[in-house]
């Protein structure tokens, strides 16, 4: 059995970026870059007005009250070009284009106008209300590097750099097998004694969303190998990964990686030192990556936001280690002391607190609704009073 920090260096490994595609910026949220993206102009790309008011020259701001006269409108997008002399002033809104020999703005409210002439009487203070050309980006200058994920600020910086398409990391195209006789369709599982509804794919389908995964198929398995065989073929065609949940552990029908038998499938790491999860395992068969996560709705839960997320990340172009940004919070209860496996808690934030949730079977499915954090505690670590650290990761 490997440690924790043994199969996350593996998973690491594994998580290679997948190719590459070009992408326009309507369908770029959500995805990651695979090249940086560079400005192709400057912003701003003159000096503007960072305000709505008059341009004018600071120098005649010497003697005060003085009367301006207004000789132009210069408009974002519909910029004035005219002459500019002493004793001038231009009307100006916010973003236009600041007229060549004007060097300070004043807004509106600190001028009166009437007819052609604006009056300022009072000097309207240091700041000029100017943007120069650049202060932002220049052109050539790199905004986004390659692995970032595009999220809602990061598609504004690329559009505003005047790009209309991107080159990203292909989507990982995933497929979840869940294993098991007893298990139904959610809403049929009344109509038999012996079922109980399949939930963990639900979950795991989602979070792979959030980490950047296409869930392209989700199927039950009847626990007979050879129709478990032919799904595996199946599952492996034009799939980067196939997650199987459920049949990892040790029963006489745990056949979850025996069903990829035919296929090749080579082990990376079989077994983990954790609870709960234990059985967690991840291979390849053929091109195909297959990570096989124990059928406990929290284990399975809890080993796919330690595993999967991070395995996804990665794949997506992204560092792995984004998904398991570990802080500190403090504990809103005792803890005692950890077993041999290393162990992640289910917890829920009150505060600036962490409460250990009450139920922590690996099986629970009501707690896993009530959790938002996992607590980290090494193997035979001693107990932990209330207010003492940990580590908690959002879950
Ligand atoms: N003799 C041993 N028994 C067990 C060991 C062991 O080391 N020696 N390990 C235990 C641990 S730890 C875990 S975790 C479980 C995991 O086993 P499996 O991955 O083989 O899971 P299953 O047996 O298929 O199912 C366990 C449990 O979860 C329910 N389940 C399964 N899939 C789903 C699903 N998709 N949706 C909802 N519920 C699901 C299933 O009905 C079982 O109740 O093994 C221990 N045993
Ligand atoms: O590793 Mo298991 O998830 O403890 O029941």
């Amino acid at each position: 059995m490997i440690s924790f920090e043994e199969a996350v260096a593996l998973v690491k490994g594994a998580a290679v970026p997948l190719g590459t595609e070009t992408i326009g910026l309507d369908t770029a949220a959500g995805r990651v870059l695979a090249e940086p993206i560079v400005a192709r102009l400057d912003s701003p790309r003159s000096d503007v007005s960072a305000m709505d008011g008059y341009a004018l020259r600071d120098a005649d701001l010497d003697q005060l009250p003085v009367e301006l006269h207004v000789v132009g409108e210069s408009f974002a997008g519909r910029s004035w070009n005219g002459e500019f002399g002493p004793g001038e002033c231009v009307r100006i809104f916010t973003g236009a284009p600041v007229p060549a020999g004007a060097d300070r703005v004043v807004i509106q409210e600190n001028v009166r106008r009437d007819g052609e002439v604006a009056t300022i009487e009072a000097h309207p203070g240091h700041a000029r209300h100017i943007r120069t050309q650049g202060s932002d980006f220049r052109r050539g200058s790199e905004l986004i590097s390659a692995g970032r994920l595009l999220d809602p600020l990061a598609v504004v910086c690329a559009a505003a750099a005047d790009v209309d398409s991107l080159v990203v990391h292909r989507v990982p195209r995933m497929r979840i097998l869940s294993t098991g006789d007893e298990l139904a369709e959610p809403g049929s599982a009344c109509n038999r004694d012996d079922a109980i509804p399949e939930s963990v794919s639900f979950g795991i389908a989602a979070l792979a969303r959030q980490w950047g995964g296409e869930v392209v198929g989700r199927s039950r398995l009847r626990d007979d190998l050879e129709e478990m065989e032919r799904s595996a073929a199946e599952a492996l065609v034009d799939t980067d990964l196939v997650v199987v949940t459920g049949g990892a552990s040790v029963g006489e029908k745990d056949f979850a990686k025996t069903m990829f038998g035919p296929a090749g499938l080579e082990l990376i790491f079989s077994n983990v030192a954790i609870k709960p999860g234990k059985p967690v395992w991840l291979g390849r068969a053929g091109k195909t990556l297959v990570l096989g996560l124990p059928g406990n709705p929290t284990s399975a839960l809890v080993t796919g936001r330690l595993l999967l997320a991070p395995l996804l990340a990665g794949l997506c172009g992204r560092e792995p280690d984004e998904a398991l940004n570990w802080r500190n919070a403090s504990l809103a209860s005792d803890l005692s002391e950890c077993g041999p496996r290393e162990t992640f808690h289910r917890g829920r934030s009150v505060g600036e607190r962490v409460e250990l949730l009450s139920n922590q079977d690996s099986s629970a499915q009501m707690t896993l609704a009530q959790a938002d954090l996992l607590v980290r505690q090494r193997a035979a670590a001693p107990a932990l009073t209330t207010g003492e650290p940990v580590q908690v990761l959002d879950f």
